[in-house]
């Protein structure tokens, strides 16, 4: 379902944002992750256990739910946060948090992604938070992914960028060749803390991460998935198949709304 920019002008008027005069406004990517956000909160009803995403765009989603407790307009929420920065950032917003153990079935995820195909499967990761964002959308009735237009892919793994992959310490290099070799000329990377000391970056579970950089397209996506988890040593990888029920998408042109 598309929006008419009328409705996203609306969109961009309650974010404060000036809408158009005449033919749309530039937007920032991050003013597009917000609109994206924003809408995506439009599915959260008081009472609610939502799974809390990780990354820039879904902080703007964890922000804006923050707001609507402070107001007065939600109430009862228990947010499930997938990393520990969401859970930082929960915390300072007054967000009640539990977790899995506590609530196994979840309501609504809102969740941003790397790649999104036509089929609404995703790429999600690139930040690290992988393993316990599939965990918590993996336990929820709903999970709205919520991105901007230059996340649309045509096929995962086609954009050239990583495929994440979590793994654990023990012997990485290991895993990572046994990797490498899945996928004909991949390269296979370990991501690196953004402190520039050239030191492995750890998962909040304490694992590492190794970006798979395809050559080509990985044909029949779910053999690919299960032959990635085959491999002892990996914990899980950044392919999210079959699991958005809704795809947000802010463009210049508008909202796009992709359901299952
Ligand atoms: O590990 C990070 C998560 O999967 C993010 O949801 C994903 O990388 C998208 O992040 P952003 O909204 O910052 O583009």
């Amino acid at each position: 379902m598309a929006i008419a920019w009328s409705e996203t002008a609306a969109s961009m008027e309650a974010l404060s944002l000036s809408p158009p005069m005449s033919p749309p406004v530039i937007l920032t990517q991050d003013e597009l992750k917000k609109i994206a956000a924003y809408k995506a909160v439009e599915f959260v009803e008081s009472g609610m256990v939502l799974g809390l995403g990780t990354g820039s765009t879904a902080k703007h989603a964890v922000d804006r739910i923050g707001e609507l407790l402070r107001q007065g307009k939600l109430s009862n929420i228990v947010g499930i946060p997938t990393s520990k920065k969401t859970q930082e950032q929960a915390v300072s917003l007054g967000i009640p948090l539990s977790d899995l153990d506590n609530y196994p079935t979840i309501d609504l995820a809102i969740d941003g992604a790397d790649e999104v195909d036509p089929h609404l499967n995703l790429v999600k990761g690139r930040g690290g938070s992988l393993l316990r964002e599939k965990m918590v959308e993996g336990a929820c009735k709903k999970f709205v992914c919520i991105v901007d237009e230059s996340k649309l892919v045509k096929h995962l793994g086609g954009s050239g960028l990583a495929l994440p992959v979590e793994i654990v310490p023990f012997c990485w290099k290991f895993t990572a060749n046994k990797l490498q070799k899945l996928f004909q000329g991949s390269d296979c990377v370990a991501k690196l803390r953004n402190d520039g000391e050239g030191k492995p970056f750890v998962t909040d579970n304490g694992n590492y991460i190794v970006d798979l950089y395809l050559k080509k397209e990985m044909g029949d996506l779910q053999v690919a998935s299960d032959a990635i988890l085959r491999i002892a040593g990996v914990v899980e990888h950044g392919m999210f198949l079959d699991m958005a029920t809704t795809v947000i998408v802010a463009g210049e042109l508008g909202i796009t709304i992709k359901d299952k």
